[in-house]
């Protein structure tokens, strides 16, 4: 742990429509407990002394306090109010935490997310000011147009993950800044404000619930875990 105060924002606020269920997939099970549990739970093993803010829509407050009294989760944390956008969750979820400090922003949706990721992101953070998750890249790519394709160098990218973590200041003050809907991730919005972004080693495994399938892959690998 860094010797400042850390936070874990978690974002929930999406509505899941490539998952295309009608409950929203932070609140699916896998292994018999939701997904966004077995999100914060990585916090809370990671530390007990995480501040957990986690942000959610408010019509969704019934359906998390009701898989909360089902599962007997009963972890300290804050619900802030989610907004029509990723981005806006973020900055909702920013706007709660004042003083300085590291902020961990991590999607609700990646549940597979280790401890040694979580703990490695504010280390990296403590001295870099950000630490991005990211993985190389197992595919070929080509780049396309509406008439051609040609091969690019995988070497040259990186598949972006999360969590993102920032030290406060930079990431509140990035996010004071109008939305850009281009921008889809954290470390873009510190981008667009001037800050250089330090990537560090994330995991395949750390995947993003977006599509049925990953629901599938998702169980297998916390299977595989146990
Ligand atoms: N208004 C929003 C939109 C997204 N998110 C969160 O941002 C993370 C990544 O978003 P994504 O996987 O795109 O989730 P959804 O927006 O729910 O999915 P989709 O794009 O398929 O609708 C998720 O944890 C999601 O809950 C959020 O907090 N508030
Ligand atoms: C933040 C993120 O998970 C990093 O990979 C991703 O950018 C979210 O994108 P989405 O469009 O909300 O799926």
């Amino acid at each position: 742990m860094s010797a400042q105060p850390e936070y874990a924002l978690i974002v929930a606020g999406g509505k899941g429509t490539r998952m295309k269920t009608s409950l929203p997939k932070q609140f699916l099970e896998i292994n018999g407990r939701p997904v966004l549990m077995h999100t914060l739970d990585a916090f809370y093993r990671y530390s007990a002394t995480v501040h957990v803010i986690l942000v959610l829509p408010d019509e969704d407050r019934p359906t998390w306090e009701a898989l909360c009294r089902q599962h007997a989760f009963t972890r300290p944390l804050q619900i802030v109010t989610g907004g029509a956008s990723r981005f806006q969750s973020v900055q909702n979820g920013l706007r709660h935490i004042h003083g300085a400090g590291l902020v961990a922003i991590h999607d609700g949706v990646r549940p597979l997310i280790s401890e040694d990721i979580i703990a490695a992101s504010f280390r990296l953070a403590a001295v870099h000011g950000s630490a991005v998750a990211a993985v190389r890249l197992k595919d070929s790519i080509r780049v396309t147009d509406q008439h051609h394709t040609r091969a690019v160098d995988r070497s040259q990218y990186r598949l972006i993950q999360t969590p993102q973590t920032f030290k406060l200041d930079l990431i509140q003050q990035a996010y004071a800044l109008p939305e850009d809907a281009t921008l889809t991730d954290d470390a873009s919005v510190a981008e667009r404000a001037g800050h250089t972004i330090s990537l560090f080693e994330g995991s395949y495994d750390n995947l993003k619930i977006t599509t049925p399938e990953d629901l599938i892959v998702a169980e297998a690998l916390l299977t595989a875990r146990q």
